[in-house]
């Protein structure tokens, strides 16, 4: 995967160096603790205030013009309708990047740094992993090997969720997923009532649905969304934190005897490692580079890592 800027002159983003992006902070205040900031990283992933001060300070004040802009324009259109009853749809924020990028510390992240503006919006998270077809039915249509590609979600629940939540719905409800069981967990749902901001994580929200077949058209997920980030970084980088988390997990989460992945927290590192290179090789990387890497140049902001973890580049689409 090569770094991100080509000729600006000839490309849809504008890009800037880490240093660049943290200058348009301006005057927003830092509203997150070093405790709390603690407790939203998750396992691998460094993230800490110097680098929410670095880089999500100016993305919360550039989303904040953005949601703005998008309630003039809502009220100029009820005014076109000249509509009497104000609906306000939520302003949804897309993050996609492949596994182990880090992709759910940046959404919870954004969550708290949104939820703590001024006007106190209501914001929610989901994460499209609870869209997972259930463990059985990958078992059945031979699907467990391609968990996490296109074909391993329930796309008509994905495009039925968004639908609700776009057209201002109360008690939307989304699956859940579970990391310790690797599966579903039955019966179990988040209801979603009427936020002001959804930020929907996963490797697959800039995924383009079918073609139109018989007149009938599918919409992409992304066509739900007002603003769309992915997270980017060299796949040798990716690579080496999937290892890593799966070698911390093997001490923490795997050696909970209910965790699908227990019996690797009793194998030797050796073998535990290359059982992780074989996860990662047959399923994250060709998901990574077949269906991820691809819909990188459909967002409307790349955040790139670097080692770390650390946000090296931004590259923002020009309006
Ligand atoms: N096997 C696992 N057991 C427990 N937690 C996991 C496991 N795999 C991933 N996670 C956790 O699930 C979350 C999502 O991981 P992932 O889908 O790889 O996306 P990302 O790393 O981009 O957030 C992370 O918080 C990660 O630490
Ligand atoms: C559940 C995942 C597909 C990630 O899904 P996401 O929430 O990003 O949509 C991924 O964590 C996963 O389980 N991959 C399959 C191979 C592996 O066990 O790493």
């Amino acid at each position: 995967m090569d770094q991100l800027a080509p000729t600006e002159k000839y490309s849809p983003y504008r890009f800037f160096s880490a240093e660049q992006w943290s200058q348009f902070r301006a005057d927003t205040p830092l509203t997150l603790t070093g405790d709390e900031i603690d407790r939203l990283r998750s396992l691998n992933d460094p993230v800490d205030l110097e680098e929410v001060k670095r880089i999500y300070l100016s993305l919360s004040r550039l989303l904040s013009a953005h949601v703005e802009a998008s309630q003039l324009l809502f009220r100029q259109r009820q005014a076109f309708f000249n509509a009497q009853d104000v609906v306000k749809t939520p302003f949804i924020i897309g993050i996609a990047g492949s596994v182990a990028v880090g992709k759910s510390t940046t959404a919870r992240v954004l969550k708290e740094l949104l939820a703590r503006w001024p006007s106190s919006p209501k914001v929610d998270l989901i994460t499209t992993d609870g869209f997972l077809l259930p463990n059985e039915t990958l078992r059945r249509e031979n699907l467990m090997e391609r968990k996490g590609f296109p074909e391993s979600y329930d796309v008509g629940a994905l495009l039925r969720f968004l639908s609700g939540i776009k057209s201002a719905q109360s008690s939307v409800r989304a699956p859940v997923y579970s990391h310790l069981t690797y599966d579903v967990i039955p019966g179990e749902f988040v209801t979603i009532d009427r936020p002001d901001i959804l930020i929907f994580e996963g490797i697959n929200v800039l995924q383009p649905g079918k073609l139109p077949k018989d007149g009938k058209i599918v919409p992409f997920l992304s066509d739900f969304f007002d603003f769309a980030i992915y997270i980017d970084a060299d796949d040798k980088l990716i690579h080496q934190w999937y290892i890593q988390r799966f070698m911390r997990l093997r001490e923490t989460a795997f050696r909970n005897p209910d965790s699908f992945f227990h019996r690797y927290s009793q194998l030797s590192d050796d073998a535990a490692r290359a059982i992780a290179e074989g996860l990662w090789a047959n399923i994250n990387l060709k998901n990574l580079r077949e269906n991820i890497l691809p819909t990188r140049a459909r967002a409307d902001l790349i955040l790139r890592k670097g080692t770390n973890h650390l946000i090296e580049e931004v590259a923002l689409r020009k309006l």
